[in-house]
């Protein structure tokens, strides 16, 4: 596993729910060719297929908490393995929601290159969110579940840019500008990787 992703570039999509990270990885993806992983679509597709895990995992989702460390982890290496031998690049999206995520990813996976830390203000999230739940059919972008998951980025999420800001890896985004303005940011961000 090390072995086959050695060559391919680890990227953290790091940001609050709604601050735009998916948006991004999919114009990263169009440019760049990178492949995107998504904790939270994984998750979903689990949720989807309507196994027992999946019954579980809507659950929590539902609440806005964390499912395990571990069933996440198992999900973004196995999509990573899978696409290992065609892919340069992989936007891990959603992924780590807190510094100890980060540390077992290193540990199981390998380190990342670049952490985008996609930033809007808490308002512009929560407008963003409430605005998406009208067609996205995601049963986590309501009023009171939008609540929790803030709270939770801010408690446990943050603190997972600080610790990859003493490596010197992260790179500040500006999420309030315009999907364009902000994608010209990230494309600088990935260029200064080469
Ligand atoms: N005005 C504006 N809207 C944006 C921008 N980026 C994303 N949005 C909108 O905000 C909503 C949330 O964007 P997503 O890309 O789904 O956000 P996310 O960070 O992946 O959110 P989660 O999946 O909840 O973690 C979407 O409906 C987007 O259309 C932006 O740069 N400017
Ligand atoms: O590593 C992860 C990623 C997602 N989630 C769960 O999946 C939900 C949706 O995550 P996503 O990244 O799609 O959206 P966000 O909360 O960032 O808006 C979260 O609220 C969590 O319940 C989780 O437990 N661990
Ligand atoms: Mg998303």
């Amino acid at each position: 596993m090390a072995d086959k992703i050695k060559d391919a570039k680890i990227i953290f999509v790091v940001g609050g729910p709604g601050s735009g990270k998916g948006t991004q990885c999919e114009k990263v993806v169009e440019k760049y060719g990178y492949t995107h992983l998504s904790s939270g679509d994984l998750l979903r597709a689990e949720v989807a297929s309507g196994s027992e895990r999946g019954k579980q995992l809507q659950a929590i989702m539902q609440k806005g908490e964390l499912v395990p460390l571990d069933t996440v982890l198992d999900m973004i290496k196995d999509a990573m393995i899978a696409k290992a031998d065609v892919s340069k690049g992989f936007l891990i999206d959603g992924y780590p929601r807190e510094v100890k995520q980060g540390e077992e990813f290193e540990k199981k996976i390998g380190a990342p290159a670049l952490l985008l830390y996609i930033d809007a203000k808490a308002e512009t999230m929560v407008k963003r969110l409430m605005k998406r739940g009208e067609t996205s059919g995601r049963s986590d972008d309501n009023e009171e579940t939008i609540k929790k998951r803030l709270d939770l980025y801010y408690k446990a999420t943050e603190p997972v840019i600080a610790f990859y800001e003493s490596r010197g890896i992260v790179r500040k985004i500006d999420s309030e500008l315009s999907v364009d303005e902000v994608f010209k940011l990230v494309s600088q961000a990935i260029d200064n990787l080469k």
